[in-house]
């Protein structure tokens, strides 16, 4: 059953990773242009270890302080750092990843069940037919909302989109939320601390928050050095926890060039998103990453986006403006740009100074319109 249409058709493509992982004849759609093509031999870029063990459990000072300054020179430079012993169950960890294929292997007609609209942030979409029409990304992803005070909300969702059935997969998300969030936390206190400010400071400001959990399947595919999982972007979001499998294909920009970033068992892989950029006044930097595919085998990651609450202003510390470094960015929400890339824009290398400039604009329009 051909699960793709031919080129010249114009209708929607669905894609169905089981039988596109196969196929040789890849449809123009998920060709990327050559100066995007991916280099599938990429350098590995050696990124700070964190150990949080001593912030989890109040520990040595000492230790904090150096997995501050860790993080603080990896944050100035790429975003990226590894989080190790972090307290997230290993076990949860491995049912979080062994259970996507009780969803991603359904028959696409089951999986549409939980289809995502346009405009929205939840559900299922596949390669993102319908929402772009070119440099479509080889992947297929199941995004859950999460808000630590809405009870069993992934869980319930999950029954509501799926039904019955699908009760105990969303339990077992509902609880790899619940542990990022806490995760998240413990992080928001270690960036805090990593900027001289209060280690209280972002933690109450992400202390209630309205976040993404995005499960990402890459089915293999047979021309890997022509098409991208997930194309290159900095993430819009505050904070992203990757857990991704052993097969790799994460890759970062780096010093000009595109770094991979090695899986390490049981750590998770940390970046600064461009909402955290805008708090940290851009003393931190949310950096260009995408994920490469191969033609051997499927590649699973977990990314949890930690996002504030919608309306909650995002303006930078106080302590972070100053003659030297005046204001990067203009006061928004995160409702905004969460709406500016769901319907204006598509995430790429650019996205914040895109985003300033179109609420300059939209400020500009409404003082002209009396
Ligand atoms: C707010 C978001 C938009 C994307 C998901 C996310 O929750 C965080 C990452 C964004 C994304 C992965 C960046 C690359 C392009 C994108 C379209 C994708 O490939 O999935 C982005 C996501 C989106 O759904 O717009
Ligand atoms: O799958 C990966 O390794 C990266 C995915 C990613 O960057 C994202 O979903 O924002
Ligand atoms: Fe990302």
């Amino acid at each position: 059953m051909v699960h793709y249409l031919p080129k010249d058709d114009t209708r929607p493509l669905a894609f169905d990773g089981s039988i596109l992982g196969s196929e040789s004849n890849i449809p123009s759609q998920f060709i990327w242009p050559d100066d995007e093509k991916p280099c599938l031999d990429a350098p590995e870029l050696v990124i700070p270890t964190i150990d949080v063990g001593a912030l989890l459990c109040g520990g040595d000072p000492l230790a904090v302080l150096k997995a501050a300054e860790a993080v603080n020179e990896a944050c100035k430079k790429h975003g990226f750092f590894l989080v190790v012993n972090h307290g997230v169950d290993s076990g949860l960890i491995d049912r979080a990843h062994q259970y996507m294929d009780v969803f991603f292997g359904l028959q696409l007609s089951e999986k549409q069940k939980a289809l995502r609209k346009v405009g929205e942030s939840y559900g299922y979409a596949s390669s993102f037919v319908g929402r772009f029409s070119s440099k479509l990304p080889w992947k297929e992803t199941l995004s859950f909302r999460f808000c630590p005070d809405t009870r069993n909300i992934v869980e319930n969702y999950m029954v509501h989109r799926m039904g019955e059935d699908f009760r105990d997969f969303g339990r077992i998300y509902q609880e790899y939320c619940e542990a990022m969030n806490k995760l998240s936390l413990h992080l928001m206190e270690l960036l805090g601390i990593s900027l001289g400010l209060d280690p209280a400071y972002f933690k109450d400001f992400f202390q209630a928050n309205d976040s993404i959990l995005r499960l990402n399947h890459y089915p293999p595919c047979q021309k890997p050095n022509s098409t991208l999982g997930t194309g290159p972007h900095s993430d819009p979001t505050s904070l992203t926890i990757l857990h991704q499998d052993q097969v790799g294909g994460l890759q970062v920009f780096s010093d000009e060039q595109w770094h991979s970033i090695a899986p390490i068992p049981g750590a998770f892989v940390v970046n600064i998103g461009d909402t955290f950029m805008a708090l940290s006044n851009g003393v931190y930097k949310s950096c260009l990453h995408r994920a490469v595919v191969n033609n051997r085998t499927v590649r699973r990651s977990l990314a949890f986006f930690l996002c504030p609450e919608m309306d909650k202003a995002v303006t930078p510390a106080a302590g972070l403006v100053n003659a030297e470094n005046p204001r990067r960015y203009p006061d928004f929400t995160w409702a905004s740009l969460l709406e500016f890339t769901q319907r204006h824009y598509r995430a790429d290398m650019k996205t914040l100074d895109a985003f300033s400039k179109w609420v300059q604009e939209q400020e500009s329009n409404k003082k002209a319109t009396p």
